[in-house]
């Protein structure tokens, strides 16, 4: 292995799931090939700055995360200036980022990846100067996002008890004023999605054309709910009406609207915004993939 020590940074509440099986995982394969094994537990609060810290401190050289889109996130914004590779261990109730990247199932074959050679240099795609690594969006999904993070009920069932509640109380559709390089337009949407990646957390294909290294990012105009142009989503389908969905490339854009719409990054809710500026900085991330 061409590092020495590696920090293993754990959610120890992602997914609900305890985490001691990942840690003595991680921890028994670098022992056998001799390389120091450093833990960093999350807790919520100030996660970021005690991350910069522990780097610093024991001239970490490999980061390992154990956690949902949330903490990949968080990490991903704590060592953007450090030039580290970064290996996922997928243990949240949404993994996105893991589905996008076809990490496999068995926990051993995801910590050899996590240690290996194989890198994805990932564009970092920019809202309002906050990190989005696979799917972002405003209008309904973040709705629902907000209405689930109060919900005892987690993982996909949790999303699908409040799917209802959600469409009853939502204020659908949004009206978003769209400028990029190419466009500026008006356009009515019940969601508007910035994506850097192909899928959803639910394994929903929404964004066939998704290339997480290309430059460039898609901005996704769904403009109806329908049931059978969604459930095409979910079979890996990928020719969708016109009506149900417009895709935009582009390099950087402007999203306006005059009522405040709910906005998430990566499954995490932000809050209600009248504006989005949207970027692709020229730093990459360094993420192993199979
Ligand atoms: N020790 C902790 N106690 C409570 N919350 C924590 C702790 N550590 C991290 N968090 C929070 O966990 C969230 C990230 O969770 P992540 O998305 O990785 O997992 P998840 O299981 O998919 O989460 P969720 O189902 O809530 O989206 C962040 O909001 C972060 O502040």
């Amino acid at each position: 292995m061409n590092f020495k020590e590696v920090l293993l940074i754990v959610n120890p509440v992602a997914g609900h799931t305890d985490k001691k099986k990942i840690i003595s995982e991680v921890r028994d394969q670098l022992e056998l090939e001799k390389v120091n094994f450093h833990l960093y537990s999350t807790s919520g609060e100030n996660d970021s700055e005690e991350i910069q810290k522990k780097i610093k401190e024991e001239n970490i050289d490999r980061v390992l995360i154990a956690g949902g889109d949330g903490t990949i996130n968080l990490v991903a914004n704590a060592i953007k200036g450090f030039d580290l590779e970064m290996g996922i261990i997928p243990a949240g109730s949404a993994n996105g980022l893991a589905v996008n990247l076809e990490l496999p199932p068995s926990l051993k074959k995801q910590v050899d990846i996590a240690l290996g050679n194989n890198f994805i240099d990932l564009d970092l795609l920019c809202l309002n100067n906050t990190i989005c690594l696979h799917m972002s969006d405003l209008g309904i999904n973040a709705e629902l996002i907000k209405n689930y993070e109060h919900s005892s009920i987690r993982g996909k069932f949790g999303y699908l008890i409040h799917s209802i509640p959600t469409l009853i109380q939502s204020e659908f559709p949004f009206n978003f004023h769209i400028e990029t390089e190419e466009h500026s337009r008006d356009e009515q949407a019940v969601l508007l999605g910035f994506a850097n990646m192909k899928k959803y957390g639910t394994g929903a294909n929404v964004n066939p054309k998704g290339i997480p290294d290309d430059g460039v990012f898609e901005i996704l105009i769904f403009k109806k709910l329908n049931l059978g142009e969604i459930l095409k989503t979910l079979k890996n389908e990928t020719d969708f009406d016109k009506d149900f969905v417009e895709i935009i490339s582009a390099k950087e854009a402007r999203i306006t609207c005059k009522k405040p719409v709910a906005f998430q990054i990566d499954g995490e809710y932000i809050g209600k915004k009248t504006e989005i500026e949207i970027k692709l900085p020229p730093e990459k991330l360094r993420i192993a993939i199979p």
